[in-house]
Parts: C-alpha cells; sequence; structure tokens
C-alpha cells in the first residue's frame, strides 16, 4: 500500500458561532473567532490516497488528477469565499475545521470513487500553521 498526497491551498473567513446561543455565550466560548464579520485564513489542505501502484504506470492515481480533482470538488467552491455564507456545503454548519473537514472529506470520497480504485486515507487540514485537524473518515 502505497500513500500519495496533494497539497492545496485556499483562502476563506469564517464565524465561529451557535446561532441557538446569545451573543455573550458566543464570545465567552469562541471569542474574537464569534466576531460579527468573521474573520480569515490561509488555508493549507492536504489530501492523502492509498492504493497500489498499477503495473503499467506505477501510478496509485495520477498526481494531476488528484489535483484537478481536489481544485474542482474542493477549492474552487471554498477561495475568496465565507464558508458560512457562501460554501453550498458548509450551509447551517458550524465552521470550525473540524466540521469543514468532514465535510470535505464526504465530496472527496465520493468523488475519488467514481474515477479510480485508490480510496481516500486521509486529510489534513491546516487552518494557521500552527493549527491543523486531521481526518481519516472513522
Ligand atoms: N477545535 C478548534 N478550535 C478552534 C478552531 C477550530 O476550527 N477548531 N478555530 C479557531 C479559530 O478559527 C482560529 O484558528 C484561531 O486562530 P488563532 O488562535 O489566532 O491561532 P494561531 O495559530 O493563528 O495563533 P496562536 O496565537 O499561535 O494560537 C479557534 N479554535
Amino acid at each position: 500500500m502505497v500513500y500519495v498526497s496533494r497539497k492545496e491551498h485556499f483562502n476563506a473567513a469564517h464565524r465561529l458561532f451557535n446561532p441557538t446561543w446569545s451573543d455573550e455565550k458566543n464570545s465567552e466560548v469562541f471569542g474574537a473567532c464569534a466576531n460579527v464579520n468573521g474573520h480569515g485564513h490561509n488555508f493549507e489542505l492536504i489530501v492523502t490516497v492509498k492504493g497500489e501502484p498499477h503495473p503499467d504506470t506505477g501510478f496509485v492515481i495520477d498526481l494531476k488528477v488528484l489535483a484537478d480533482l481536489v481544485k474542482t470538488e474542493i477549492i474552487d467552491k471554498v477561495d475568496h469565499r465565507n464558508l458560512n455564507v457562501d460554501v453550498d456545503f458548509m450551509r447551517g454548519k458550524m465552521a470550525s475545521c473540524e466540521v469543514f473537514v468532514v465535510e470535505i472529506w464526504k465530496i472527496l470520497d465520493q468523488a475519488l470513487a467514481q474515477i479510480t480504485e485508490a480510496r481516500l486515507h486521509r486529510i489534513r487540514l491546516y487552518e494557521t500553521p500552527r493549527n491543523y485537524v486531521d481526518y481519516y473518515g472513522e
């Protein structure tokens, strides 16, 4: 089994708040991340796919194919957007990295299954250079 990864970059804004809570409680729990007009991040998304190298190509997946898939399925939908208001698959959800990475997984897992036998292994999402989350589909 070989693990192949592609890293992409995007900018997006979000606001962390729970609409069922008061402004005071949101500020208490989320601090400045609950500010009404949101805040932005330079995200890094690392998508790792696993599989056996194909005997003819030596590829688990053509990295150009993986790059195009991540771009069309995710980056084009989130880059320079507000996750709370502009991104269909995040509408009505908490815009935390944890929730975001699970939604990204659902989309990529389904899209990959249509083009290859290689499987999604991990999605790593950096929100800042020091904060990141990993999701393995479990
Ligand atoms: N479990 C989570 N905690 C937090 C999330 C999240 O998505 N999941 N998000 C945030 C904020 O959106 C943001 O990431 C906070 O940034 P900040 O604290 O400024 O982090 P930095 O790495 O830029 O700065 P440090 O000073 O190094 O912490 C908050 N929590």
